[in-house]
């Protein structure tokens, strides 16, 4: 599977209703056909329950759907779960894995990370791997290395991957991460990423929204770290309100 050059993403996490979905899902299939470019560049990953609904709507526009979690389970006996076969079948060609709210709300180990990535990948669907250091001003490298470590143990060098730099601190936040700590830590990540030989992708996310991509891009430049300028952003919050979402799609794709 290829990954398109930009990515500009939502998890809408658990914010959204049957209601309120559909009058999200309807704000953005509204606001990119209204750009040249539709959903080119953009990805959402949604509650399973609404994938089949979000593939309807936003496949055709080019958005790559995906969902916010995915089984480590196989096919079988495994009450409540949505296996990965079920979920690409459905079209899901993304599934979070790591986020520290799984982390922290349902007690995920690293374990069942590398689980979950050998599940996805082995369905065609590409981890969207979460990592990023718990607290501010702790040791980022220290932290990410065996969060990358625990999925690439499980999946195969040329599996295609998004990696989303989510500083713990950050998620929820007043602000986002400070652009210059960003930009540090993607340049970083990318190197630490080079040996993988299939098409990878990295986001930042943390309280993003309009003006996020372009504060962090103007630090990269600022520093001489080009590097550093990751290659889109990955929202939460702010982009459950649709209008939010789409305008920092237009921002990032301006930038
Ligand atoms: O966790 C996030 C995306 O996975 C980001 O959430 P917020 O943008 O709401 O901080």
């Amino acid at each position: 599977m290829s990954l398109p050059a930009t990515m500009v993403g939502c998890s809408p996490k658990s914010y959204l209703t049957a209601d309120t979905a559909e009058r999200w899902l309807d704000a953005l299939v509204d606001g990119l056909k209204r750009t040249p470019e539709q959903g080119e560049g953009v990805f959402v990953c949604l509650p399973a329950a609404l994938l089949a609904r979000g593939v309807e709507m936003l496949a055709p526009l080019g958005v790559v759907v995906g969902t916010q979690d995915v089984s480590a389970h196989p096919v079988g006996a495994f009450t409540g779960e949505d296996n990965a076969e079920l979920l690409a079948g459905l079209g899901a060609r993304l599934a979070m894995i790591g986020h520290p709210e799984r982390v922290r709300y349902f007690g995920e180990t690293p374990e069942v990370f590398g689980a979950k990535a050998r599940a996805a990948a082995g369905a065609g669907i590409a981890p969207v791997l979460i990592v990023g250091e718990p607290e501010r001003g702790a040791d980022p490298e220290r932290i990410i290395r065996p969060q990358l470590d625990a999925a690439f143990g499980e999946i195969a060098a040329d599996a295609p991957v998004v990696v989303a730099y989510e500083p713990t601190w950050a998620i929820g936040a007043a602000e986002p991460a400070p652009p210059a700590h960003v930009v540090g830590v993607v340049a970083r990540l990318r190197e630490l990423l080079a040996d993988r030989r299939g098409p990878v992708r990295v986001v930042y996310g943390g309280s993003a929204g309009p003006g996020t991509y372009a504060a962090i891009a103007a630090a990269g430049r600022a520093a001489g770290a080009p590097s550093g300028i990751p290659d889109g952003v990955f929202l939460g919050r702010a982009g459950v309100d649709a209008a939010g979402f789409l305008a920092t799609i237009a921002e990032v794709r301006s930038t």
